[in-house]
């Protein structure tokens, strides 16, 4: 079976998934195409055989359009994802699932009273090989019971619209989702540290952040988010267990010895640093579709990482420690699994 895709939203990831869809992974075909700039969503359209479409309700409801791609702006995320519950499509939503809390929770409560799971959210991180092999290493017990985790993530630079609060929102969220899945445990507390800033940040800016993360069990994490590092896209993540340390492998990249100095790159970007990882999360996807339902990343995990995000801006707000406000997990998305 070939599963037919609308896509909502064809700007920078928007077209590389499209370039996925069609080009790399098996059993997909992208169909419609909308975006609010007409001419962008003309031109990607016909890049792939596709037509586009009006508006974000017109795609949802075209008779072939068998799932839902949301690529759009994080604000516009809510109204396409409830709109394509309504029509009982499936439908992956790159992170956030919404900006606001109140808009996961009228999506988690949309898709029980579906009765079946239809959402999935692009948190990749979890079909990178390194963080796959992390956690089979953690649940087998092969650094025995987790104690404190170390992480940073580095971009070379951001644009001038990133403001203090996308460091929770948009870059953090990554290590939230992704730690929550690793240690299989929840984030219960978060304070924010604000060192010196770096003068490549725009003056209104607060980069670097230290994140700091409490979870259920009483695990420490440690987080840099560092935006305007100018030397790469680096993502580091070490676990310090009771009996041993596991720590992210480095992509494969040629050693380079030359001029007296050993150089290996470092990735510039999320889609060169993850490009793999996409590529499994959306071979999955599509997969998990055709059989029936999507298994990744779910609406609860949105809800909870938007949470989660949301106390972390409040703490670097107030300077103090904020505890993480979460509903009880229903049992519909009991198990992990959903
Ligand atoms: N998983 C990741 O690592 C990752 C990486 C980059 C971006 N993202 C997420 O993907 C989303 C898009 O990011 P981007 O970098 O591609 O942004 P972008 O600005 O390049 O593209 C967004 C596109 O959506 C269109 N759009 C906005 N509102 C719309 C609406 N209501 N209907 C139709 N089209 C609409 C815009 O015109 C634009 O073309 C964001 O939520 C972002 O956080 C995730
Ligand atoms: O939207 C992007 C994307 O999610 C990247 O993976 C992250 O490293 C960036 O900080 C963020 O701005």
């Amino acid at each position: 079976m070939t599963v037919r895709v609308g896509v909502i939203g064809a700007g920078m990831i928007g077209q590389d998934h499209i370039r996925r869809l069609t080009e790399v992974i098996t059993g997909a075909e992208v169909v419609a195409v909308t975006d609010i700039d007409a001419d962008r969503a003309a031109e990607v359209a016909a890049r792939v055989g596709a037509r586009a479409v009006a508006t974000g309700a017109d795609l949802i409801g075209q008779p072939d359009v068998d799932a839902v791609l949301v690529t759009s702006w994080g604000p516009t995320h809510a109204e396409h994802v409830l709109a394509a519950i309504a029509a009982g499509k499936p439908v992956f939503c790159e992170k956030p699932l919404a900006t606001e809390a109140a808009d996961c929770l009228r999506i988690v409560e949309a898709e029980q009273a579906a009765g079946r799971r239809l959402v999935q959210v692009g948190f990749m991180r979890r079909y990178d090989s390194g963080y796959r092999e992390l956690k089979s290493i953690l649940d087998a017990g092969g650094i025995g019971a987790p104690l404190m985790v170390h992480c940073a993530h580095r971009n070379p630079s951001v644009p001038e619209s990133y403001h203090s609060a996308m460091a929770a929102q948009d870059t953090a969220v990554h290590e939230i989702d992704v730690l929550r899945w690793l240690l299989d445990d929840e984030i219960v507390a978060v304070q924010v540290l604000a060192p010196r800033r770096t003068r490549h940040a725009h003056a209104e800016l607060q980069d670097p952040q230290i994140m700091l993360f409490e979870t259920a069990s009483g695990i420490r994490i440690d987080l840099e988010v560092f935006v305007n590092c100018q030397w790469g896209y680096d993502i580091q993540c070490e676990t310090v267990g009771e009996t041993g340390l596991a720590r992210l492998p480095e992509p494969a990249r040629a050693t380079v010895r030359s001029a007296g100095t050993t150089r290996t790159a470092v990735p510039q970007d999320w889609r060169e640093r993850f490009v793999t990882a996409f590529d499994v999360e959306f071979q999955e996807w599509i997969d998990a579709v055709a059989a029936g339902e999507p298994t990744g990343p779910s609406a609860w995990d949105g809800y909870a990482a938007t949470v989660i995000t949301d106390a972390t801006v409040e703490a670097l707000r107030s300077g103090r420690t904020v505890g993480v406000d979460m509903k009880d997990r229903p049992a519909f998305y009991a198990g992990g699994a959903r």
